[in-house]
């Protein structure tokens, strides 16, 4: 008897949350993504906590949410100073940050996870966060290239589960793909799009398939200038600046691999290449692997393809 009355009590707290939108968010990993995700969603209205391993790391998420809405708030109000310190002080008072992930999310209407492209790593936390989380809770992962249903099976909350992928960099990227898996119920597939549309951004659906919609196309498009550099058909530089003028592409894929950090990138390729080996273009590039082992990361550690002026 006790367990109908949870499912029911479940259904009827989760049916009831269907109705009101998403207002807490929880954002688990403050790097290039989850701190972008925290700023688009604090100056949205949300209140968020921010989570990662180091209140030092937290400091530096901050401090970087901080000179992105500087820029935002330029553009928002040109010359007027004080509105603009007035704006970034109103999205920062919305971020509150932890690096004790179970204690951030026993209260949220929606964990985001950010955190390292690592199947394991991802599977770990979300186990950890079910026990903790509230029935109502969603959660939602920003993996480039997982498959959510892999994340999600480590959860007992497949239904409330779903994909969350924003682009980088969040504030200027319109993008956010809602990708749902089977067990994703109808009310959280909304939760999810709503909150995009809250976000300001534009949703697409996306099955649960490699790469979603845009990394299918642009991530092997990416490793193509790769594998075109290790054959020595052209410079990295004149690969680039063909794209942005032949193609009107705002980066070239070099400069775009060194934003988005060939960590992830080297990521990416390696679970596409052990899960479908017999893809060409999910191929690993001994190139790609030997700069990340030599610790060149591209924006973030200074140097990947292209050298970088420390910040
Ligand atoms: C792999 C993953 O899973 C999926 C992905 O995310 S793939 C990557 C997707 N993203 C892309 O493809 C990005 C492609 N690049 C671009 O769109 C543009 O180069 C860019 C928006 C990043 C930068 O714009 P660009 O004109 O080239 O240079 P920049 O002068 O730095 O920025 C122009 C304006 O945009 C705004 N801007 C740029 N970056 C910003 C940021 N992080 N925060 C706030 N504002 C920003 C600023 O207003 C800036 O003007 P400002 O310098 O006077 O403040
Ligand atoms: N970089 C991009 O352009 C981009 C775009 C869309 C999606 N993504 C995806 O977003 C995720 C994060 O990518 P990123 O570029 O922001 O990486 P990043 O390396 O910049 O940030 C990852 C953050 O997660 C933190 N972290 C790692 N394990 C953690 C844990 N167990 N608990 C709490 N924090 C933890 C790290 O300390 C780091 O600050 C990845 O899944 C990536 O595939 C990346």
């Amino acid at each position: 008897m006790a367990h109908v009355c949870k499912v029911f009590s479940r259904r009827l707290s989760t049916s009831t949350a269907v109705r009101s939108a998403i207002k807490h968010v929880t954002v688990i990993g403050g790097g290039l993504m989850g701190s972008g995700i925290a700023q688009v969603a604090a100056a949205t209205g949300h209140d968020v906590i921010m989570v990662d391993q180091t209140d030092d790391i937290l400091a530096k998420s901050k401090a970087a949410i901080q000179k992105s809405l500087g820029r935002v708030a330029k553009k928002k109000y040109a010359d007027d100073g004080e509105a603009q310190a007035s704006f970034v002080g109103e999205v920062m008072s919305r971020i509150s940050t932890n690096t004790d992930a179970v204690a951030a999310c026993g209260k949220t209407d929606l964990v985001v996870e950010a955190i390292v492209e690592n199947l394991d790593v991802k599977r770990r936390l979300f186990t950890a966060l079910d026990a903790a989380a509230e029935e109502h809770t969603i959660f939602a992962s920003n993996t480039s290239s997982l498959p959510i249903k892999d994340i999600a099976s480590a959860t007992k909350r497949q239904d409330r589960f779903g994909g969350l992928h924003f682009f980088n960099p969040v504030p200027m990227m319109k993008l956010v793909e809602v990708v749902k898996i089977p067990e994703t119920s109808n009310e959280t597939f909304e939760r999810l799009v709503n909150l995009g549309k809250a976000m300001e951004k534009t949703t697409v659906e996306c099955k649960d398939t490699p790469g979603f919609i845009v990394n299918r196309l642009l991530v092997p498009y990416m490793m193509e200038a790769v594998r075109m550099l290790e054959r020595g058909d052209a410079s990295a530089r004149d690969i680039d600046t063909a794209m942005k003028l032949g193609a009107g592409y705002p980066m070239g894929p070099f400069e775009l691999a060194d934003y988005v950090g060939l960590d992830t990138t080297k990521f990416i390729m390696d679970g596409w290449s052990q899960k479908y080996p017999d893809i060409e273009i999910f191929r690993k590039s001994d190139l790609l692997n030997k700069l990340v082992a030599e610790g060149k990361f591209g924006r973030k550690t200074g140097e990947g393809f292209y050298k970088y002026d420390k910040k």
